[in-house]
């Protein structure tokens, strides 16, 4: 049975870590290779900026150009794709507040089509926290950030330890970041 995405009663407030960008400002590329925000050739290439939020929950607002290598049906963006951003936006809000973390469950409610050569704007917002759970919304517009709503998302992500890393990633990649070889070897055996 799925496990419920609705916040629970006794969630806590998420609010950015004292460490975390202000608000306005905008979110360095958390990885040079990263499908979702960095500037590649194929990645989605999305914009983060730190945003306002009247409770005090981490917010972010992010930019997507929809270019036409992005086509799912003629002209119009592929849905695995808004999931994608939703899944980069999401996964950038709750790194304001703790991290690491990952993406347990994602669901997307695609609303309006999206053409391509629009813009989307996308903003994430952490709504509580409960132990290692964090729940989060998501809302993308089209044109912008006041813009028709096209999708919306809601996701429960969980914070991990580094072995989450260590253990599972491919020890190339983990090299290329400065983690040594007998780090990646002790996390395995
Ligand atoms: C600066 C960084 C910016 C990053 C931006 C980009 C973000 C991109 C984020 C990603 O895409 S991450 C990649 C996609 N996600 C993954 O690869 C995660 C794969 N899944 C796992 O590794 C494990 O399933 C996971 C770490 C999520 C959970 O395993 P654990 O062993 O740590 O948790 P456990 O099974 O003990 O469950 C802990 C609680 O979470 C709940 N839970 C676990 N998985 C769940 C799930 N899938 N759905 C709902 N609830 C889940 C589980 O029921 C339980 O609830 P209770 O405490 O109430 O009993």
């Amino acid at each position: 049975m799925a496990v419920s995405l609705d916040l629970p009663a006794d969630a806590a407030l998420a609010e950015r870590h004292e460490k975390a960008p202000a608000v306005g400002e905008r979110l360095p590329v958390h990885s040079a290779v990263c499908f979702g925000c960095a500037d590649i050739p194929h990645g989605l290439r999305l914009a983060s900026w730190v945003a306002d939020d009247e409770a005090g929950a981490a917010v972010v607002t992010s930019r997507m150009e929809l270019r036409p290598d992005q086509q799912g049906a003629p002209g119009l963006l592929h849905g695995g794709l808004l999931t994608s951003a939703f899944d980069e936006v999401l996964g950038s809000v709750v790194a304001l507040v703790t991290r690491p973390c990952v993406t347990a469950r994602l669901e997307t409610d695609f609303r309006r089509p999206m053409p391509i050569g629009r813009t989307l704007w996308l903003r994430g917002r952490v709504d509580g926290r409960r132990g290692r759970k964090l729940y989060v919304s998501g809302t993308a517009h089209l044109d912008d950030e006041h813009g028709p709503v096209v999708g919306t998302a809601k996701a429960l992500f969980l914070k991990v330890e580094m072995e989450h890393f260590l253990k599972n990633s491919r020890p190339e990649d983990l090299e290329a970041l400065g983690v040594s070889p007998e780090q990646i070897r002790a996390a395995r055996s």
